[in-house]
């Protein structure tokens, strides 16, 4: 929920946090409507801020009515008292987007801290972090790769699971995250999983792929999601507060029997639990490393293991 003078924007009868009254409904927008009637007189030209689950605040420059007789000044002004509002409310940040037509107001968001997000052939998204810190926002991307890693104790049997603050269902899940550009996939769960666990892990393979298009926590775009094994070399659980809201060894065939999970994180937990039992060798999907034709440049190759009368096959002359 936005703080209750933002809820008051569309209402004009009531009266703005300094006292004065707000101007009537869709009145016309120019640089005379300054303080806080520019942004009540915003409000009532279409302008409604949305709350996200993080935290943040949406702006949408298209819901204006009459874009075209808004003036830079305006908006400035309203920009300006709005962001402070929202610093003020504890919001972490905001997302404007803003169709091509007006983007005349990406300066003057730019002159107030914003930055680019990202930019479509219409549209343009700028962002302003207002939390703690660095930004925590997510990048955008083409795809979006995330990386999981299965810690799994062979010594008890248990895996590490975490249960995800910001989502809506308090499902048990391999903790993990967002690849960053460049990083090699091993890499992103034993980095995640120490970020977020504080267990430290060393890669061993690759378990799963999936792949979700026009996933709505990638901003539309596709959803690349990789779980791998890892070998956990450390115990003592210390979570993250800001990303878990539980943190746990459980037992790996507990995993894969509750129903307090995803499906993906139950499919994974029974292949790991074969693998367990079996031998490793019938789930994983190894790497290799190989240099590129590129000089100086190598890549990774991720496939199952091949026996070594295969791996070492030649053209016999
Ligand atoms: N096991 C499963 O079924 C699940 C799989 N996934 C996959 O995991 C990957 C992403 O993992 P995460 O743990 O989410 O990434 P992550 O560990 O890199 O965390 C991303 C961070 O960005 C924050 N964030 C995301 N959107 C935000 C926004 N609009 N404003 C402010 N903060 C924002 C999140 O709260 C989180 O703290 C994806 O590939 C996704 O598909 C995610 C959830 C469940
Ligand atoms: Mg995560």
């Amino acid at each position: 929920m936005l703080g209750a003078w933002a809820l008051r924007w569309g209402l004009p009868a009531r009266r703005a946090p300094n006292g004065t009254r707000p101007p009537p409904a869709r009145v016309p927008l120019c640089g005379r409507r300054l303080g806080s009637s520019a942004a009540l007189s915003l409000a009532a030209a279409g302008l409604r801020p949305q709350l996200d689950k993080f935290g943040g605040v949406t702006v949408h420059l298209a819901q204006l009515h009459a874009p075209h007789s808004l003036d830079q000044v305006t908006f400035h002004r309203w920009l300006q008292e709005s962001v402070k509002q929202w610093r003020a409310e504890g919001r972490i940040a905001v997302w404007l987007h803003v169709p091509i037509l007006q983007s005349k107001f990406i300066a003057t968001a730019a002159l107030q801290g914003f930055t680019f997000h990202h930019a479509k052939s219409d549209s343009s998204t700028l962002t302003l972090w207002l939390g703690d810190g660095h930004s925590r926002l997510p990048g955008y991307a083409t795809h979006q790769l995330g990386v999981a890693g299965a810690a799994l104790d062979v010594d008890t049997g248990k895996v590490l699971v975490v249960q995800d603050k910001n989502k809506t269902t308090n499902a048990w899940k391999f903790p993990g995250g967002l690849s960053d550009p460049g990083e090699d996939i091993g890499n992103t769960a034993v980095r995640e999983v120490f970020e977020e666990t504080g267990i430290k892990s060393e890669f061993k393979s690759l378990l799963s792929v999936r792949q979700q298009h026009r996933h709505p926590g990638a901003f539309g775009i596709s959803d690349m999601y990789i779980i791998c094994r890892l070998q956990p070399s450390s115990f003592n659980i210390s979570f993250c507060q800001q990303e878990c809201l539980r943190c746990e060894w459980m037992d790996l065939e507990e995993l894969a029997k509750t129903k307090d999970t995803t499906p993906i994180t139950s499919s994974v937990a029974k292949l790991l639990l074969y693998g367990y039992r079996e031998g490793f060798d019938k789930i994983d999907i190894a790497m290799r490393e190989f240099p590129a034709v590129y000089t100086g440049l190598f890549y990774k190759l991720y496939h199952r293991e091949l026996p070594d009368t295969y791996k070492n096959m030649t053209e016999v002359s």
